[in-house]
């Protein structure tokens, strides 16, 4: 279940290497240099201020619109287009992506990888995999199949690069471009691309209730006040939002530059929240050697990203949640060499960019749109993770509250 010769997240070698480098540069061109995606996520941000602002300031659970509108994006960029929340594909798609993310950190999916040959015979969860595998397969297929149908003039999506690139490489006989490779592309980026940024977003809200200090939710005389930024001043997201940009301001990924300490406090939500935990396992593909320790070909390699994102010795406070980590003494914003929430090195994720962008416009539009409160009564907050592939925050409700 857990191997697989095509696509990117599982491959090695040539097939890989063609298939995460095409994947890039499509991201790449249809992305930020033309601003595409970056309005493409603009508009999902804005679609779930709506969703929120419908809330009244009543608590709910903001799991569901976080996860729509993050898929809705990676959507966008695979197939050219969004679904609506109401669609029952999406919906199942949603799930899928859910199931065959966390069912692989369950005993199921340990056994399954123990003993794939025997399990595959009896029934249990792991064969709802399989039928969410094939669903997301068949799902992509359809998608093709409407693309060769309505062949656009210039590629608007990845299905219609893909295709393209089938057809200009169809007489090489090195190409690994084929309809399996597309199929599993599309699937890898979904699987990749939804609840990884979601569950950011889910723990940087909560984090946001937990320290009301840093969201900064008190009320400043004077609103377009210049921020001085040092560390003493404790800054607050919203102060520093509402002295920077207009209201009425479009909120772009080159904001960042402006608002050092919203950009430090979404580094160290993914820093502290540590989504990832050890990070994924690799294959070693030659004997090498590594800091003096030889490691042979075969062997299965662990990042173990835990171990940076909180090492004492490059991190002032590693188990506390504390955005001057990115901040020096006059409140600009630095970067971390042991900031590897995305690994690092040939496969470091792919989705990196396109994921602090979105972190950035969701994160940045919702603080300055709400301030975040704990329901009414509600004293505690439960920051312990559930284990699995992903670490995600137990389901929790919340009041967006419009300021
Ligand atoms: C907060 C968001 C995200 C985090 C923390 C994250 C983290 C990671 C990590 C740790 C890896 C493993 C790298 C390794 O093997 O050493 C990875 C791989 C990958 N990620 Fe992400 N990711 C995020 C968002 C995304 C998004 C938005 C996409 C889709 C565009 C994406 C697509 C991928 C893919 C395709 C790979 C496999 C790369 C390869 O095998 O070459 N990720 N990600």
């Amino acid at each position: 279940m857990f191997t697989c010769s095509s696509g990117i997240f599982l491959t090695s070698g040539h097939t890989w290497k063609q298939q995460r480098r095409f994947g890039m540069t499509v991201i790449r061109s249809l992305g930020f240099g033309k601003n595409n995606l970056e309005h493409q996520i603009q508009t999902e941000a804005s679609h779930l201020l709506g969703i929120f602002a419908n809330t009244k300031g009543e608590p709910f659970d903001p799991r569901t619109s976080i996860v729509h509108a993050i898929a809705n994006i990676i959507c966008a960029v695979v197939f050219g287009h969004r679904f609506s929340s109401e669609d029952e594909s999406f919906s199942k798609l949603i799930k899928a992506v859910y199931f065959v993310i966390y069912f692989q950190a369950t005993i199921w999916g340990r056994m399954y990888d123990a003993f794939p040959w025997l399990m595959h015979r009896f029934p249990g969860p792991h064969q709802k995999v399989f039928a969410y595998n094939n669903f997301m397969h068949n799902l992509v297929m359809n998608e093709v199949q409407m693309h060769e149908r309505e062949k656009a003039g210039n590629p608007q999506d990845l299905i219609d690069f893909y295709l393209a690139q089938i057809t200009k490489t169809k007489d090489d006989p090195t190409s690994t471009f084929n309809k399996d490779n597309m199929v599993q592309t599309v699937v890898d980026l979904l699987l990749g691309g939804t609840e990884t940024t979601s569950t950011t977003l889910l723990w940087a809200l909560l984090y946001m209730v937990q320290y009301p200090e840093i969201q900064g939710n008190k009320k400043t005389k004077k609103k377009k006040k210049k921020l001085k930024h040092c560390h003493c001043s404790a800054e607050k997201v919203q102060r520093e939002i509402e002295a920077v940009l207009e209201p009425s301001h479009i909120i772009s990924y080159e904001d960042r530059k402006k608002l050092p300490y919203t950009n430090a406090v979404i580094h160290e939500t993914l820093r502290y929240s540590n989504i990832t935990s050890v990070g994924v396992p690799r294959l070693c593909v030659r004997n090498t050697t590594l800091l003096g320790f030889h490691i042979k070909k075969g062997t299965l390699v662990l990042p173990n990203l835990h171990s940076v994102v909180y090492d004492s010795d490059h991190w002032a406070t590693p188990w506390k949640f504390n955005p001057n980590h990115f901040l020096d003494l006059d409140g600009n914003f630095v970067n971390r060499e042991a900031f590897l929430p995305f690994s690092a090195g040939h496969r470091v994720c792919l989705g990196e960019q396109m994921a602090r962008v979105e972190l950035f416009i969701f994160f940045t539009n919702l603080l300055r749109a709400f301030t975040f409160q704990l329901p009414k009564g509600v004293k505690e907050i439960n920051l312990e993770y559930i284990l699995g592939s992903i670490l995600q925050p137990h389901p929790y409700k919340i009041c967006a509250v419009p300021r």
